[in-house]
């Protein structure tokens, strides 16, 4: 949003930003929802913004075990209402995130770990450093939106299972207007 990095900012509220974004020549109004850190006990999507979501972020740190294990449990369909039965979300494009990644010399999680679950999730998988290049950061963006821009172009009823279903960073109005439903 920014191309630098903010070490430290308030985060105790659910955010929404707003963002103007160019890609293969075409504008597009970016929102993305950032949820607040809830407790592992209760990690959980928001229920409103996966009325409007074309795509999930689901972010993880590298070095901290239990943030990957709670991405696990993020990444459950019926988490993000995301299963095929009466879903809209269904087939969503997912990002898994590995996050700081500038600080590997303490991780606790593989990058092999973090692609096999993407895989077993059908998600994007990759591996970042927020703090040290925003352009990765951008480029994930742009992959993950051009996924929500291609299923949005195909019919309905050839539409196939292709992203798992996840959650943290919501992206909305990919090439459009806000809808309610797909
Ligand atoms: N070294 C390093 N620190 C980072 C990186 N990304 C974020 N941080 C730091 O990690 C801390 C948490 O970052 P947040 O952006 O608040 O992460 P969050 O997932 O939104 O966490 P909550 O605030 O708990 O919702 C902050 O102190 C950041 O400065 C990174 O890529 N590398």
């Amino acid at each position: 949003l920014t191309k630098r990095f903010i070490g430290e900012y308030a985060s105790n509220t659910n955010s929404l930003y707003c963002k103007r974004f160019s890609i293969d020549g075409r504008q597009l109004n970016l929102e993305v929802f950032d949820p607040c850190s809830q407790s592992a006990e209760s990690q959980s999507v928001p229920v409103e913004p996966l009325s409007w979501a074309d795509g999930f972020i689901v972010v993880y740190n590298i070095i901290d075990r239990t943030s990957f294990l709670n991405a696990k449990n993020i990444l459950q369909p019926e988490r993000l209402g995301t299963e095929k039965e009466n879903s809209h979300l269904w087939e969503v494009p997912v990002g898994l995130v590995g996050n700081k990644q500038d600080l590997c010399h303490a991780r606790q999680v593989s990058e092999e770990e973090g692609r096999t679950l993407a895989q077993e999730h059908r998600c994007l998988f990759q591996e970042v450093s927020a703090a040290e290049d925003h352009q990765e950061i951008s480029g994930l963006f742009t992959e993950l939106i051009r996924s929500a821009a291609e299923r949005l172009r195909r019919p309905t009823d050839l539409r196939r299972y292709s992203g798992s279903k996840s959650m943290a960073k919501l992206i909305n109005n990919v090439f459009g207007k806000r809808r309610k439903s797909v």
